[in-house]
């Protein structure tokens, strides 16, 4: 069975929908910054802090491709930056993989992690004002490196059930 790979930006969802799709298809799901977390034995604002971006970045890659040479089938649920470092966008179209973008408007992902801030070093100490534009500049950045996926989900106005019945449908 193909590894199914859940992508995009912070706050679109990666964890939450990976969580309910696995119930839904009965296929496990990993968490890269969880599984990332128990590898290191260490919380993900803590590696930042502690050994900096370049070092998580390093981590990072050196998880997805574990997971990725791994028999058993699963649903990965990305980190927001995974695929726009160490070329690991390449991984994305590989052909044991469905790749799936959760694609979500500046406002969505605004309004998620506006609530939703700490656990996430980048935007942790960001004030609302300065969260919203460097939420768009940020976003813009990375679209490439979402846009590599084979496929794209929209998530804006639906529930969690509905992105689920969406990713089930697309990759029928
Ligand atoms: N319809 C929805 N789909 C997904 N997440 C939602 C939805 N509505 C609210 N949320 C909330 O938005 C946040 C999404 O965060 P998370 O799943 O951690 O995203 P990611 O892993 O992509 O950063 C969670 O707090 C979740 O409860
Ligand atoms: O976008 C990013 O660079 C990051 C996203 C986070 O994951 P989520 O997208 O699940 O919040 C986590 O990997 C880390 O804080 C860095
Ligand atoms: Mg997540």
């Amino acid at each position: 069975m193909k590894k199914i790979i859940l992508l995009g930006y912070m706050g679109c969802g990666k964890s939450t929908i990976a969580k309910t799709l696995s119930k839904n298809i009965g296929v496990p799901f990993v968490d890269l910054d969880q599984y990332i977390e128990k590898k290191a034995n260490s919380s993900i604002n803590a590696i930042f802090e502690q050994r900096g971006e370049i070092h998580f970045r390093k981590l990072e890659h050196q998880a997805f491709v574990e997971l990725l040479n791994s028999s058993e089938p699963m649903i990965i649920g990305l980190g927001g930056g995974t695929p726009c470092y160490a070329n690991n966008h390449e991984l994305l179209i590989g052909e044991n993989v469905l790749s799936v973008y959760l694609k979500a408007s500046i406002q969505t992902l605004f309004d998620r992690l506006s609530l939703n801030k700490s656990k996430r070093p980048l935007i942790a100490d960001k004030s609302d004002d300065e969260l919203k534009e460097f939420i768009a500049m940020h976003l813009f950045e990375r679209s490439f490196y979402y846009n590599q996926a084979q496929f794209t989900v929209p998530v804006d106005d639906k529930t969690i059930d509905q992105t689920v019945l969406d990713i089930v449908a697309t990759l029928a």
